[in-house]
């Protein structure tokens, strides 16, 4: 297969911009290969999300042991992690990694303290309404360690938890492979943050035993946090016996750039987050032929450099590339059909293209704004929907972790009044027990 190959629109559309739903992805031969040598079959990812949400179901903590055993190389001795390696991981971290961390933290707190939460009350119109905010009991927030350990996104969920008021915050994290153990500076941000339950825990038996619960994982209200594909089914599986953030799945970056744009700061970007996964995507749209081949000669040559090579070779193959596009107008329409997660504005007047979108997770404005910094520290969370699912989803923010709750308090001038059309509409209804309990009121 061609390594970031160079496409028209058309083709692009039937490939590297159509759209599936998570189970609808498909995965490059090695994932298929081995789901058949742990399953002793051929399932499909989704297929092999059930069985493991099945078997933690059934089966509680030991479950969640084996698969942890089978899928990170190790089962843990207890899934909760002392406190006191919480402590020592803090404290055991380097001074300018913790200073990174806090810095961070500080910027995406701020950012979302920002985030207006206000309950309401007015008589405006008869009686007493409103509408309370109340954070949400308990949550479970993923952290993502399978083929790196991500403390930024215990930052990137947990704080706008904190902002919002959550009184229990709970982390899972896979361990290291073959430790049994969750990577300590994953341990440090927790600690960091003054979080201190977190379960050693990964990929789909997390989500399930976050959801279901088991004799040490007391069950969560909603989950939150990004994920591989197998975390990504797992959330939209136990959807509604608990609540979701979004599908954060594999990373997608798109860039639309014009000649003003340097190649070599584009490729690496496009780089950047094709690293993540092999089943991510980074997208070059470009009306510039020239810009074009430049960027792809330099993702050519500066993937070589690169330590995740072998997952670069997969994901720039699959599901990355440039396309060719009319103008920059064209390029804005693919892009808001297409709904990427991320979306990078590296052209003359990022402003005036900006107006032009209407869907995606998050807005880079010019080649300053890339999306790495995003992604540590310039203050809106890194965890947004993937798979065009910012179509009708966010990014992970402060109402997340609130629900409202509906306030009705009528005196009985408005209650008389309003219980006229009340019983006239439950009559039309054919409810004569609500009929009876309006009029009682007139
Ligand atoms: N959208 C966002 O906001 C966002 C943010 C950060 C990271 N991400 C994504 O998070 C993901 C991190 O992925 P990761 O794999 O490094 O870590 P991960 O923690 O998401 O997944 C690792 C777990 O996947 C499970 N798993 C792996 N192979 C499996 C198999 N064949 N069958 C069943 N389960 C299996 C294992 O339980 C393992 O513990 C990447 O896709 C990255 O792009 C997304
Ligand atoms: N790019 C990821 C969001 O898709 C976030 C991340 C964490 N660490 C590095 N990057
Ligand atoms: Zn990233």
């Amino acid at each position: 297969m061609t390594l970031f190959p160079i496409l028209d629109v058309p083709t692009a559309q039937t490939s590297l911009l159509l759209r599936r739903p998570p189970d609808e992805i498909p995965v490059p031969p090695a994932v298929s290969q081995r789901l058949a040598e742990l399953f002793g079959e051929a399932l499909t990812p989704a297929q092999a999300v059930q069985r493991i949400l099945r078997d933690v179901r059934t089966r509680g903590d030991q479950a969640v042991r084996d698969w942890g055993q089978r899928l990170d190389g190790a089962a843990p001795d207890s899934l909760r992690v002392p406190p006191e390696e919480l402590r020592q991981a803090l404290a055991e971290l380097p001074a300018d990694l913790r200073a990174a961390l806090q810095e961070s933290a500080d910027r995406v707190r701020t950012f979302y303290q920002r985030q207006p939460l206000t309950s309401w009350i007015t008589n405006a119109s008869g009686g007493t309404l409103g509408q309370w905010v109340r954070p949400i009991r308990r949550v479970g927030l993923y952290v993502p360690a399978g083929t790196a350990p991500l403390p930024s996104s215990v930052i990137m969920s947990a704080v706008p938890a904190q902002v919002a008021g959550v009184p229990e915050i709970v982390l899972a994290a896979p361990p290291a492979r073959g430790t049994g153990r969750i990577a300590p500076v994953i341990l440090a941000a927790a600690a960091l943050l003054g979080i201190d339950e977190v379960y050693v825990m990964g990929g789909a038996q997390a989500v399930a035993a976050l959801a279901y619960g088991t004799p040490s994982v007391p069950p969560v209200d909603k989950i939150f946090g990004p994920g591989n594909l197998f975390v990504t089914l797992a959330k939209r599986e136990v959807y509604g016996l608990v609540g979701i953030d979004s599908l954060a799945g594999p990373t997608e970056t798109l860039i639309i750039a014009d000649d003003s744009a340097r190649p070599d700061w584009v490729a690496a970007d496009l780089l950047a987050q094709a690293e993540h996964d092999v089943l991510a995507s980074a997208v070059l749209l470009t009306p510039s032929p020239r810009l074009a081949e430049a960027v792809r000669s330099q993702v050519l040559s500066q993937m070589q450099t690169l330590s995740r090579i072998s997952i670069l070779q997969t994901s720039l193959s699959q599901s990355s590339g440039a396309v060719l596009t009319r103008d920059l107008d064209e390029a804005a329409a693919l892009a808001n059909a297409f709904g990427a997660e991320h979306l990078c504005l590296s052209v003359a007047d990022p402003w005036r293209l900006a107006e032009k979108i209407t869907c995606a997770g998050g807005v880079f404005l010019g080649e300053h704004s890339c999306e790495v910094l995003g992604d540590y520290a310039a203050g809106p969370s890194h965890v947004m929907p993937t798979g065009g699912s910012a179509r009708f989803s966010s990014p992970v923010n402060v109402w997340d972790f609130v629900k409202l709750i509906s306030l009705v308090a009528l005196d009985p001038q408005t209650a008389a009044q309003i219980s006229r059309s009340a019983a006239r509409l439950a009559d039309a209804e054919g409810l004569d027990g609500h009929a009876a309990a309006a009029r009682m009121r007139q």
